[in-house]
């Protein structure tokens, strides 16, 4: 046996997928009798090949069961020959598609892209080997499908395996194999075919069957993920996870990431029994000698050879969201089991996926493959995914649908923070605050244009000012005039117009000020973000909520008029969203009465 080879499928919807992997299972005699005589039957009634058995069906039908029952990203379908033992992820062809096919090829040893030889290579056959590529797979095979249809053509085969090759090399996949067949036929799949006597290859099983697998090193230094601790009672304490790679011994001596503590491997089991060793791949549960702290996400080290920390970097991110990436916009950032808040600080590029060509961003949409700089809240221990895929791999999560949003791949750390140590002073914000009498707080007024910000934030500062507080209001129209003047009002630039004001309001707050922020910060996003850079309390969101009509009915500055007009292009309550605060810790509604009663209740 050559081992256990984990490879996935790629190409265009109906470039023959299901067929072929539909023809694999049945030619290595996987399906049993009764599962042929239903697929015999189902043949008939929505087969697209006449009386003969369609083995599209069989898989198509699996797929079908499955997506009624609970939705599940990627479907691994096992069988076996007397030569290897196979895994293969099948990556369902709907429009999740590329988040599908990126999940199943970031644990692959191998991809076979299909082709359709009539139409030969297309943006999405050049997409998938790009993300195939990225995502650390280097054995891949291009399965040049129905070839029946261009009556086994040398040169129409040629020329398509050719041009893959030369895209191949480009991407650093050097050992790209071309196979001409027919999924439907069988040619070329499991035997070779009398159709192609000029061709002298591996049919696609061979080619399957003594392909190298195994990614992971399984060399030194040891890298261990805690993705469990294990405390059924008071004496036990145990450290699960996968080892991402090295080899693990009692009385090996580790250290514990992020926090650098160290201690001595007691025992290791492997399910339920004490082993010996331990080696890149297999999941375990250690004991230590010593009593640490550790959870979830820490790594476990050899101790002599710990693994690199760092909070900015350069990364390859591949979007998977109709919502745009937006740079400055808070995400939780899961790599290996740590999740932590991060922003993407700067689209570096985008690459074409055809040409390869570097191209300027703003925004990423869906299926776009970008090179970004991340900046993470706080250091993480790493490897480049290049080293080592469980300690490069990272995905986004939506902060507030907790959707998927994209997949990532370290590269590098970016040396820049290395040299940035928090100054320690002496002087501390409880220091200042007592200085000044007050507790330090940032108020922040969120609501449409008109909705009263400014108006109740300039009385707030007045009735503060004259009770003896130390404040400042940051607003948006003056904020916009100076360090945000380069911004506009597109989504991009409003997160970005939301991220420093925040941050000044924290460096405000951090004097011991009582900061009212006036903008209109639309997005919840931002405002979560906003709160996030406070201590419980300190930052108080304060909805002034009046409905657009009285807005556009006040227009003190005469915009809604000309936003109405279509001068003023995302415009806030027009053309473009106003997402309304959930859980403001107060609401203010303005219609009907006055500023001064409104605030009556803040000032008691
Ligand atoms: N397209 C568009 N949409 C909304 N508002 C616009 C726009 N263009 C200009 N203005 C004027 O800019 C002020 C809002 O700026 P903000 O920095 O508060 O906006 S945001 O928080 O970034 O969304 C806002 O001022 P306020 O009326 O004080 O809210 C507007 O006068
Ligand atoms: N209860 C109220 N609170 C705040 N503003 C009010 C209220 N009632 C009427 N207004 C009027 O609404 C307008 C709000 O404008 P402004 O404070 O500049 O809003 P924003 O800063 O949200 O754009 C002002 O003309 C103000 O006099």
């Amino acid at each position: 046996m050559n081992g256990r080879l984990r490879f996935l499928t790629c190409g265009s919807v109906d470039d023959g997928k299901s067929t072929l992997i539909g023809r694999l299972l049945f030619d290595t005699k996987q399906i049993f009798d009764d599962q042929f005589q239903a697929l015999e039957k189902d043949s008939a009634r929505f087969g697209t090949q006449g009386a003969a058995p369609d083995l599209a069906l069989l898989v198509d039908g699996l797929q079908a069961e499955r997506e009624q029952g609970i939705t599940i990203d990627v479907a691994y379908r096992f069988f076996a020959t007397p030569e290897r033992a196979f895994i293969v992820a099948d990556t369902p062809g709907h429009e999740q598609y590329t988040r599908n096919m990126a999940t199943g090829a970031s644990t692959a040893d191998a991809a076979v892209v299909l082709v359709d030889a009539r139409k030969g290579l297309l943006t999405q056959t050049r997409r998938h080997t790009r993300i195939v590529a990225l995502m650390g797979v280097r054995q891949v095979v291009l399965a040049v499908n129905k070839m029946d249809l261009m009556d086994w053509s040398e040169s129409a085969f040629r020329a398509i395996a050719d041009e893959y090759a030369a895209f191949a090399q480009e991407l650093g996949l050097t050992a790209v194999q071309s196979i001409p067949l027919s999924a439907l036929t069988g040619d070329n799949l499991t035997q070779s075919s009398t159709h192609t006597p000029w061709y002298g290859g591996p049919t696609l099983l061979q080619w399957l069957e003594n392909v190298p697998a195994g990614l992971e090193e399984a060399t030194p230094p040891l890298r261990l993920p805690v993705q469990l601790v294990l405390r059924p009672h008071a004496e036990f304490r145990g450290y699960c996870g996968r080892i991402a790679q090295g080899t693990l011994r009692p009385g090996d001596a580790v250290r514990v990431l992020p926090s650098g503590v160290s201690s001595t491997v007691q025992q290791i089991f492997v399910g339920e029994q004490a082993q010996a060793q331990a080696q890149t791949g297999e999941s375990v549960c250690i004991t230590l000698a010593d009593e640490r702290d550790i959870s979830r996400g820490d790594v476990l080290c050899a101790v002599d050879a710990p693994l690199e920390m760092a909070e900015q970097f350069h990364a390859h991110l591949l979007w998977l969201h109709e919502q745009a990436l937006i740079p400055g916009r808070p995400y939780w950032l899961q790599l290996h089991h740590r999740t932590v808040s991060a922003t993407v600080s700067s689209i570096r590029h985008r690459i074409d996926p055809n040409s390869g060509a570097e191209l300027a961003a703003r925004e990423l949409q869906m299926n776009d493959i970008a090179e970004v700089h991340l900046n993470l809240d706080r250091p993480l221990p790493f490897a480049p995914y290049a080293e080592n895929r469980p300690l490069g791999a990272f995905i986004l999560i939506d902060r507030l649908s907790n959707a998927t949003v994209g997949a990532g791949m370290l590269d590098f750390a970016l040396r820049r923070d290395h040299n940035l140590h928090w100054q320690q002073l002496s002087v501390n914000k409880a220091a200042r605050a007592a200085l000044k009498h007050q507790p330090p707080r940032c108020v922040w007024f969120t609501g449409l244009s008109g909705s009263g910000k400014s108006t109740l934030a300039n009385l707030l500062e007045k009735r503060l000012h004259a009770q003896g507080h130390h404040t400042y209001v940051l607003d948006g129209d003056n904020v916009r005039h100076g360090l945000n003047r380069d911004l506009g009002f597109a989504e991009a630039d409003r997160a970005e117009n939301i991220r420093r004001v925040a941050e000044v309001a924290r460096l405000m707050v951090d004097a011991g000020l009582i900061v009212l922020v006036s903008f209109i910060s639309p997005y919840r996003a931002e405002r979560e973000f906003a709160r996030s850079l406070f201590t419980p309390g300190e930052f108080l969101e304060v909805f002034v909520d009046t409905p657009l009509e009285e807005c556009e009915r006040r227009d003190p500055k005469g915009i809604y008029a000309r936003a109405r007009a279509g001068q003023i292009p995302n415009f806030t309550g027009i053309s473009s969203p106003y997402e309304l605060p959930l859980t403001p810790e107060l609401r203010l509604s303005t219609p009907g009465s006055s500023p001064e009663a409104l605030l009556e209740p803040v000032l008691m």
